[in-house]
């Protein structure tokens, strides 16, 4: 039997006129459910993205359960990198911890290349086995971004203002542009293997980039934000940049061949356009907003809708992750409230 894909998404990535506003939301497939929690109390996160029909499973929960126009792959920012040999843990109530932290150039040299298909075998697995077998929505992959991954390995874990990493950013340029050059290899060879199992669009998490002013994100990571989307460009399918806090670096993020910028709640679509930012956008309810009364959540999630729609070119997202407190039914009744209210 052939499956019907809706492919709605993916046009909207292309700038592309659609009927409705298709969505998805950050940190979609995790904590806020049920099924997962119940599978939680047995497996840990890599446990689950070890098993490819685990993973599967775990990434369709929000499509079947919610109608979200795409699926993003259950996995965490943190996956690639033990085979470049990161020793990182996920501790609950923490969140990535690294045991080997990077303290200097020969901390940096000794990491090693990724090898998707010997080393993780089982995201491209279950890749395959969405896109060829299960999914009627496009699969979104996903890598992070080299200064959001550098702040895990230089801090050893979440950190409030990344100050060792700014401090080795500032001190040891050396040290500091051989680890971007490392870390773009893997995010690229990553990526292109995610999007050879089957992945319709990519997006790069630099989640934490703009604790970094303008002219310091110039110097020391647009280079190598450019190198990946050179390269990833060629592969034809859109290209997302989502961060938190980053007002204050859309017009460079807007410079770099990416296709669709990923707004938080702080910046409103308007504004961003008043900015001078010509990409597709995607955003940006507060998760917050969905801890609320019905009303509340109607109101606001109309007002954004609006601006996407008097824009046309716009995705309805979260402004940033699904937290665990947020209840299915309410992210069920959102999804019919996008495509309703947009319907054409
Ligand atoms: C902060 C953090 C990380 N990793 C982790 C944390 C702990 C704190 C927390 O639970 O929120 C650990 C983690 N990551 C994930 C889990 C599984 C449970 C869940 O949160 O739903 C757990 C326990 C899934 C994930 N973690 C991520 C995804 C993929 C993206 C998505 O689903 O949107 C998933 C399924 C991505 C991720 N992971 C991380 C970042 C910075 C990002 C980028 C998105 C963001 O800024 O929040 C690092």
């Amino acid at each position: 039997m052939s499956r019907q894909i809706n492919e709605t998404i993916v046009k909207a990535y292309n700038g592309e006129e659609t009927d409705y506003v298709p969505g998805w939301f950050m940190r979609q497939a995790g904590r806020s459910q049920p099924e997962y929690r119940a599978l939680k109390e047995k497996y840990s996160l890599f446990e689950i993205t070890h098993q490819p029909e685990l993973c599967a499973y775990v990434t369709r929960l929000p499509v079947e359960n919610y109608g979200v126009d795409a699926a993003i792959l259950y996995k965490d920012i943190m996956s690639p990198l033990p085979a470049i040999g990161v020793d990182v843990e996920i501790k609950s109530g923490i969140g990535p911890v690294i045991h080997n932290p990077i303290r200097n150039f020969q901390d940096v040299e000794k990491l090693g290349t990724i090898n998707p298909k010997a080393d993780v075998p089982y995201v491209l697995d279950t890749i395959r086995l969405l896109t060829e077998e299960q999914l009627n929505v496009p699969l979104i992959g996903f890598s992070g971004a080299p200064f959001t991954l550098a702040s895990y390995m230089i801090e050893g874990g979440p950190s409030k203002n990344y100050s060792k990493t700014k401090a080795l950013m500032y001190s040891e340029p050396e040290t500091w542009f051989t680890l971007m050059d490392k870390l773009s290899d893997m995010v690229i060879t990553y990526v292109e293997a995610q999007i050879e199992a089957g992945a319709k669009a990519i997006q790069i998490f630099d989640s934490w980039v703009g604790s970094l002013n303008a002219a310091d994100y110039r110097l020391f990571i647009k280079p190598v934000m450019t190198e990946i989307f050179s390269e990833l460009r060629k592969h034809g399918v859109p290209l997302i940049l989502f961060g938190v806090g980053a007002r204050h670096l859309l017009l460079e993020w807007n410079d770099l061949p990416v296709d669709v910028i990923g707004l938080d709640w702080r910046t409103s679509i308007s504004e961003a356009r008043k900015l001078g930012v010509t990409k597709v956008l995607q955003g940006n309810l507060d998760p917050t907003i969905l801890l609320t009364n019905w009303e509340t959540i109607e109101k606001r999630t109309k007002a954004i809708l609006d601006e996407g729609m008097a824009d046309g070119r716009y995705v309805f997202n979260l402004g940033h992750g699904v937290t665990p407190d947020i209840k299915p039914e309410t992210l069920k009744r959102l999804t019919n409230l996008i495509h309703d209210y947009s319907q054409k």
